[in-house]
């Protein structure tokens, strides 16, 4: 048995050009794509991927427990940091601890003075936070010993069922985490009405200053127990940077199919390189690379671009190493930036993402916090709506990607810009963990962002707030207090509750985060969005990721270039410098950048101009050859397929879902259409999928997942189908249709009449024609006809004309009489019976 090239780079996942290169080096030369493999050698491959790909999926494991470990060891410290500030606290008296009280007894005297503030945090417990459930067991001892987190765990059963949160409870319930349960403020209740319950920023401040002042001093109070902790962390760290470049360079290998151990004479190439720039790369001369595709049956001309494939191709020929540069003019902005390697990177805001099921209130939230006096100062309306904006809290900022949820998010990702340091999960306490909940998290788990988890419409009397908790552990969520440490709050807009906790989560979640980034060097930013403004021209709305950025600074924005004329925020109000993490929309660009683009500032117009030229250039030479080789796709299967296949993505909300419906599916194959799906996972439906869809012809079913905007676009310029379902039926029905419309369809005669010649006219140049009696039914003008003597058929033939009396006709009723001619048949005879059918196409079902 055999295989061809491309069938099995196809079932692995590669291109041709990899697994040629696999090829060779098991000493199989093969000529093309079609060339045919034994099935020896392809199970050799394919052995050899699988161990790749099972080592890949080990290393991704690791990293996973490791940075678990690593949140463990934080969330440890935290914890234990928290217990110091409790010993440290001059309150409890009478509060006869229990038993392990190690450090209790002695904090109280001086150690760390500056602790007084802090009460609040006490208080907080008694706020929303359900904290109180698991203490249980600490009856009625107020100022209870701290309990480790450890502790607090509660059997993932026996949790859900307890509490009744919402009840602020007196000091008793004192044994809750401290730390990450940032001090709540009462807020106000008489301000009821939706989305107006504002925050003071004397509270604002206090709590800053007060968790700030908590980090900082029980940095110090701890300071034995952290070096312990670090030391295990630097262990960590290393382990985990090793697994990564691990599995970043088994990632190369597979994708590039390229040895990346040896980097020393490897060559950097960018995709549509011409064929005279790769000779100078590679040195040597363009008519040796000229040749070369010559003999391999293709013909180019020195200024000809290369497309990937035959880049990867000619560097294989050549046995040279090579790697694909991202994108043109990294190298030169990378150069510029060599002088600022130096230069320390300084705190940063984090950036939050707020993710969830629809309608569980992320909007709400959003504009609450927008809308209450959180903004620096600032007040008033909103003048446009912008992809981001910031808040700034007691100096404390935070930038907030408002976006459409996951699916801006998912697509952020799928270009590569990981841009969230921090996701919201939003979950109504009324409707619980949704899929959409579900997928939040895990985008947000895939991304390797930290969570919080944001449990609203608390106000509603309805809201269950244990039930989502308890769904949160059913999918693997472990809240803090119920055996895990993702931090989390209830919240509601509508009586404010929480809203203040879920800020203070985000910026203790930010300062455990270390977020930094080097501010003095050459601005460089993502993308949000971007459009064209009527007055102003192209905008795009940047997320800042390093250095500063001002009014009239030049930069190259993706295929756009320009010189920043303008940086505005939300409320219009102009901003001159931009710093890391801040968000802004800058105006003074050449043309409209994508969603994703990078801006990077440069030294000079001309370098800006040349690399934005060079880079429309390359995206439009892609553009040009992903249209050619998808005719080329097409053409290629309709030489090479005997049988139909319907190839399908799957996209769904679980693991389950996915299993059952792609079961379900591969029922419908039959020896005549087969279904086969090339991918299914959990998650929205990104851009890749598409992408993936465009380059197999196939067709995306997502179940109870919907596309991002930018993989609902690039769907539609690639016309790739997308179908979404609700139901599992509605989709196995769909799909059956699908196919029956793909299977061969089936024909069925219909007998409509007959005739019978009565007399016989021979008639020169116009050949025999039949007097007839339309005996049944009727006869109709290109209708096929078996012609029958004494019951034995003669000819099977098509009327070619049919008159009544001297007039063509269409057709001629049962007692009718008619003149009528054979296409191809002549020798008509009185009495022959002429029996008249047409073939109706009948669809077969499967
Ligand atoms: N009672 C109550 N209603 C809320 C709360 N938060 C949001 N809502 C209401 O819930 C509905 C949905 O809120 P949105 O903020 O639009 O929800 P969303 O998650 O942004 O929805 P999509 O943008 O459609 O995904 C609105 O009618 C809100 O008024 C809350 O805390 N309490």
């Amino acid at each position: 048995m055999t295989i061809r090239v491309h069938e099995l780079a196809k079932e692995l996942k590669i291109s041709t050009m990899a697994l040629k290169k696999h090829l060779t080096d098991l000493g199989v030369n093969v000529k093309s794509h079609m060339s045919l493999v034994e099935d020896e050698v392809a199970d050799k491959i394919r052995l050899k991927y699988k161990e790749q790909i099972d080592a890949e999926k080990r290393a991704e494991r690791d990293r996973k427990r490791l940075i678990e470990m690593r949140q463990a060891a934080k969330a440890q410290k935290s914890a234990q940091e928290a217990e110091t500030i409790k010993a440290e606290e001059p309150v409890p008296p009478v509060a006869e601890p229990v038993k392990e009280v190690p450090k209790k007894e002695e904090p109280k005297p001086v150690k760390e003075p500056e602790k007084k503030t802090p009460i609040p945090v006490k208080e907080k417990p008694a706020e929303g936070k359900p904290k109180e459930k698991p203490h249980k067991p600490v009856p009625e001892k107020p100022k209870a010993v701290p309990k480790p987190k450890p502790e607090v765990i509660p059997p993932k059963t026996a949790a859900p069922a307890k509490p009744e949160p919402r009840k602020k409870q007196e000091p008793s319930a004192p044994s809750i985490k401290p730390i990450p349960t940032p001090p709540s403020v009462e807020i106000k209740k008489e301000e009821k009405k939706f989305g107006k319950a504002k925050i003071s920023h004397e509270e604002l401040g206090e709590k800053s200053k007060h968790k700030k002042a908590i980090i900082s001093s029980t940095k110090k109070a701890k300071q034995k127990l952290i070096e312990t902790i670090e030391i295990d962390e630097a262990e960590i760290s290393r382990n985990i940077k090793k697994t990564l470049q691990k599995s970043s360079k088994r990632k190369k290998y597979h994708r590039e199919a390229q040895y990346v151990e040896d980097r020393s004479n490897e060559i950097v190439i960018r995709e549509f390189t011409s064929v005279s720039e790769l000779a100078k790369i590679m040195n040597v001369s363009p008519s040796d690379i000229i040749s070369k595709f010559f003999m391999m049956g293709q013909l180019v001309t020195m200024n000809q671009r290369l497309d990937r494939d035959s880049l990867e191709m000619i560097c294989d020929e050549f046995k040279v190493d090579y790697r694909f540069e991202d994108e043109y003019g990294m190298d030169i902005i990378d150069k510029e930036r060599e002088q600022y390697n130096n230069v320390k990177e300084e705190p940063r805001p984090p950036v939050v993402t707020i993710m969830g099921h629809v309608d569980h209130g992320k909007t709400s939230i959003l504009d609450y916090i927008r809308n209450t006096n959180v903004v620096a100062g600032e007040s008033g309306n909103i003048t446009q709506h912008i992809g981001a904006y910031q808040i700034e809290i007691n100096k404390h900022k935070i930038t907030f990607l408002d976006t459409p949820g996951h699916e801006a998010f998912t697509a952020m990702r799928a270009r590569g810009a990981n841009v969230t340091d921090i996701a919201v999960i939003v979950i109504s306490a009324t409707e619980g963990v949704k899929a959409q909940t579900r997928e939040a998290i895990d985008h947000a788990k895939a991304a390797g962002v930290s969570i919080i988890l944001a449990i609203n419409k608390v106000d509603l009397p309805e809201a269950n707030v244990d039930k989502v908790i308890a769904q949160l552990m059913e999918i693997g969520v472990y809240p803090e207090q119920y055996g895990g440490d993702i931090p989390w709050c209830r919240t509601s807009v509508v009586t404010g509750e929480g809203i203040l906790n879920l800020i203070e989560l985000i910026l203790l979640t930010a300062e455990i985060l270390e977020l930094k980034a080097k501010r003095d060097v050459p601005a460089s930013a993502v993308v949000i969005e971007a459009g064209m403004d009527a007055r102003m021209g192209p905008f795009a709305t940047i997320l800042m990721q390093e250095g500063t950025l001002h009014k009239g600074d030049i930069v190259v924005c993706g295929a756009v270039h320009g010189r920043i004329r303008k940086m505005e925020n939300e409320r219009g109000a102009e901003l001159k410098v931009l710093y890391p993490s801040d968000v802004a929309r800058v105006y003074g660009l050449s043309d409209t950048p994508k969603a994703g683009d990078i801006l990077n500032q440069v030294d000079s117009e001309k370098t800006a101009r040349n690399i934005s030229t060079e880079r429309q250039q390359i995206r439009l030479e892609r553009e040009k050859y992903q249209n050619k080789s998808s005719l080329q796709n097409i053409f290629a299967r309709i030489k090479e397929e005997q049988i139909n296949t319907l190839n399908i993505i799957l996209k769904t909300d679980t693991d389950g879902s996915a299993e059952a419906l792609a079961d379900s599916f591969q029922k419908l194959s039959n020896e005549e259409v087969s279904v086969n799906i090339i991918h299914k996972s959990v998650g929205g439906i990104s851009e890749a999928d598409v992408s993936l869809a465009a380059a197999s012809d196939a067709i995306i079913i997502g179940f109870h997942v919907r596309p991002s905007h930018q993989a609902r676009k690039l769907a539609e310029e690639e016309g790739v189908q997308i179908k979404l379902y609700q139901v599992i039926y509605d989709a196995i029905d769909d799909l059956q249709n699908a196919l029956e419309g793909m299977l061969k369809p089936e024909y069925e005669e219909q007998v409509i009449g007959s005739a019978i010649v009565k007399q016989v006219f021979k008639i020169k140049k116009v050949g025999t024609i039949a007097g007839c009696q339309v005996d049944k039914g009727v006869i109709q003008a290109n209708c096929k006809v078996r012609l029958y003597r004494n019951d034995v058929l003669v000819t099977e033939d098509t009327i070619s004309s049919l008159k009544h009396y001297a007039d063509d006709v269409k057709e001629v009723r049962a007692g009718s009489e008619c003149g009528l001619t054979l296409a191809n048949f002549s020798d008509i005879k009185e009495n022959d019976v002429l029996e008249a059918y047409i073939v109706n196409e009948v669809n077969k079902k499967l």
